[in-house]
Formats: C-alpha cells, sequence, structure tokens
C-alpha cells in the first residue's frame, strides 16, 4: 500500500494529499490541467519534497516530515517514465536499457526487449527512432531498473495518433503483467478504460474521488468530463460461451443477467469493460416484446435528476452496476417513474472497451 499525507505550498498552489493507494495494479490518476497531478508523483518519487506530512510505501518510509526524514529519490525504487523519453543521445536502445540495470539483473534484459518488441532497435541511437520507439526504449529503461513502483507521467502525451495506437497495447501488456503498482496520469478518457483499475481524480491539489475505476466514472468527479463527451455508464462483465446459431456472444453481469455483443473473438471468462452512453439507453415499464432489440434487462430505479432542455438523468441499480438512461422529461412525467421501481432498461448499444485488467 502507498500512503499519502503530504502537504506542499508551489508558488499559489497548496497541494494537499491524504490518501492509501492499493499495492498493485494500475491507478490512474486524472485531473485538469494544473490541478496537481505531476507535483503529487513528483513528491512520491522524491523530486519535490513535501513541506510537511508523510509517504509511506510497502511499509518503508519515503518521507517523514516531523521525523526530518527524507529518502533519496535513488533509494526510493521508483522507475519513472516521462511525456519525452529523455533517453541518453551518444548511447544506443542496449546502452540506454541497460543504463541503471544492476548486473545481476541483466539477464532480465530480454524478457523486457521481447515485451516492448524492441530487440530490431538495440543498436539504433534515439535520433534513429520515432517517438513511440523511444517511449518504449524508456519503459523499458525504467522496467529494467527493477522498480517495485512504476510512475508514468502522460507517457503518450507527446504522440501522434497513430504513434499513441501504436505504444497502448504494450503498455497494456505491462499492465497486464506488472506486480507492482504502476501510478498513470493522464488527461485521456481512452486510456484509463484501456488501461486503469483504480482511480484518483485530483482536484485543486487534492484527491476530489477515489475508487475503482467504475466507481469514479460514475461519481460527479467526472461530471465535467462526462458533460463534454454525453454522460456514459461503465459496466464489468464475463464472457459467456459465444452462441453460434446467431453469431453473438453473451456478457454476463450477474448469474441470471447478460448483455450480448456481436463481438465474437472473446475469450469465455475474460472479464471485459462496457460502456454505455446514456442517450442509447431507453426505459419501459413493461417487457417489450416484438422487437429487433437484444439487450432488454430488468433493473431498479435509484435517482432520478432533472437536467437542462427538459431532460432527465435516471440512474438504475442493474445487477449491483450503475447503469444511467437520459430521457425526456416528457416521457419521465408520462410514465410517472419513481425511484424504487422497477423498469425495463432497452441499450441500443453498447461499446466494448477490451478486456479488463
Ligand atoms: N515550481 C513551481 N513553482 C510555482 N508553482 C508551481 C511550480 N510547479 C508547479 N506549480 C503550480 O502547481 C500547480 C500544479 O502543477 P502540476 O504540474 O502538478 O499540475 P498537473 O495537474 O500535472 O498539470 P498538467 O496536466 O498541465 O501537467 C499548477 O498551478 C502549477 O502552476
Amino acid at each position: 500500500m502507498l500512503s499519502l499525507k503530504i502537504s506542499k505550498q508551489l508558488g499559489q498552489c497548496a497541494l494537499d494529499f491524504h490518501c492509501d493507494l492499493p499495492g498493485h495494479g494500475v491507478i490512474g490518476v486524472f485531473g485538469v490541467s494544473g490541478s496537481g497531478k505531476t507535483s503529487l508523483i513528483n513528491m512520491i518519487a522524491g523530486l519535490i519534497t513535501p513541506d510537511s506530512g508523510s509517504i509511506t510505501f510497502a511499509g518503508q518510509c519515503f518521507f517523514d516530515g516531523n521525523k526530518g526524514l527524507n529518502l533519496a529519490p535513488e533509494r526510493r525504487r521508483i522507475g519513472y517514465v516521462f511525456q519525452d523519453a529523455r533517453l541518453f543521445p551518444h548511447y544506443t536502445v542496449q546502452g540506454n536499457l541497460l543504463y541503471g540495470c544492476p548486473k545481476e539483473e541483466q539477464d532480465k534484459l530480454s524478457e523486457v526487449v521481447e515485451l516492448l518488441g524492441i530487440a530490431h532497435l538495440l543498436s539504433r541511437f534515439p535520433e534513429q527512432l520515432s517517438g513511440g520507439e523511444k517511449q518504449r526504449v524508456a519503459i523499458g529503461r525504467a522496467l529494467l531498473t527493477q522498480p517495485e513502483m512504476l510512475l508514468m507521467d502522460e507517457p503518450l502525451a507527446a504522440l501522434d495518433q497513430p504513434r499513441k495506437q501504436e505504444l497502448l497495447p504494450y503498455l497494456k501488456r505491462i499492465a497486464k503483467r506488472s506486480q507492482i503498482p504502476i501510478l498513470y496520469v493522464t488527461h485521456q478518457q481512452q486510456e484509463l478504460l484501456q488501461l486503469v483499475d483504480e482511480l484518483l481524480v485530483v482536484s485543486d491539489g487534492q484527491v476530489a474521488c477515489q475508487g475503482t475505476l467504475e466507481e469514479v466514472w460514475n461519481s460527479p468527479a467526472m461530471l465535467p468530463w462526462q458533460q463534454a463527451e454525453g454522460v456514459s455508464s461503465l459496466l464489468l462483465a464475463k464472457v459467456m460461451q459465444q452462441d453460434e446459431r446467431h453469431g453473438m456472444t453473451p456478457l454476463s453481469l450477474a448469474p441470471e443477467c447478460h448483455l450480448w455483443s456481436s463481438e465474437v473473438s472473446l475469450a469465455p471468462e475474460q472479464q471485459v469493460r462496457l460502456k454505455v452512453a446514456a442517450k442509447d439507453v431507453a426505459l419501459s415499464r413493461s417487457k417489450p416484446e416484438g422487437t429487433s432489440m437484444r439487450n432488454i434487462v430488468a433493473a431498479t430505479i435509484t435517482d432520478i435528476e432533472v437536467l437542462a432542455q427538459q431532460q432527465v438523468m435516471v440512474s438504475l441499480n442493474l445487477a449491483e452496476q450503475v447503469i444511467k438512461a437520459q430521457i425526456t422529461l416528457w416521457a419521465q412525467q408520462e410514465m410517472k417513474l419513481q425511484v424504487g421501481e422497477q423498469v425495463y432498461a432497452l441499450i441500443k448499444g453498447i461499446n466494448l472497451q477490451g478486456v479488463a485488467l
């Protein structure tokens, strides 16, 4: 576990972080520009010294203001990947990878090279690499220092869209295999959906919200982003045996509750993350029959919020997960919907976000 109780005044910005983060998995650090994300991970890395408080990781104290304890960055066993790769220009890729790698650990080189697909680049110099290749080398170098925690500060931010797409699968592989916690700073929802288990939303130098990605996604802390691209819900489901006759795959939310996907390449038992736009969910009091829609599930209304422009957001409990439906005020009044009632959610589109970690 990583325990943070730290304060720091940076110019006009007062940072004050109090949280306990898990000692495994990918923890997204999300927030608007200037909210304090980089300063937070720099304090964890030892690159910025807090004014007061303490940082403890896996029982080891990195910083304690009361005791005057401040472990040097190199003694914290942390790998750091920056936005720009920061490779040593006069070293080859192999030289860069082995920089800071203890001699007894150098046999791990081939494993990391394979993981990142950089075997063909080993004898090149950084100036002969694309942005995405440079970042893969930077990640490899960080992994080879045998860190006990990995900090990644927007590792895709400096790349164009095609290079981002090129690097994302490698990040997913690392995230999946990693035995150590990864703190991943990003502005991009797509990266969160693909990589993150736990999410920390930072706002004005403080923790605005923390929890699993699904929990935080539905919280008020995500409203600024949800409003920008349209409110959606995230659901976790388990892949069931494909129905070959219809070429569809059932995705189980609970023993008696599943949604159908036309994606057929999924392996049974895999956990997948689904994104459902609130505008793609309609509600019905009775179970519709004779309809082309396949995804019709019973759910219980937990909240009704009237929005601007005669719209209403209805939150529903669907097999202990949250799904939101955006309907008109007209429909809500005509149907006389009330909190606590069971209705049927008619889901027009489910957007598969890939395999959950
Ligand atoms: N050395 C400094 N002196 C004064 N103010 C600073 C210093 N470093 C950062 N700040 C301020 O602290 C706040 C947090 O900065 P930080 O870089 O941590 O934000 P961020 O969330 O990582 O932003 P971005 O997403 O744009 O990188 C900002 O208001 C910034 O201007």
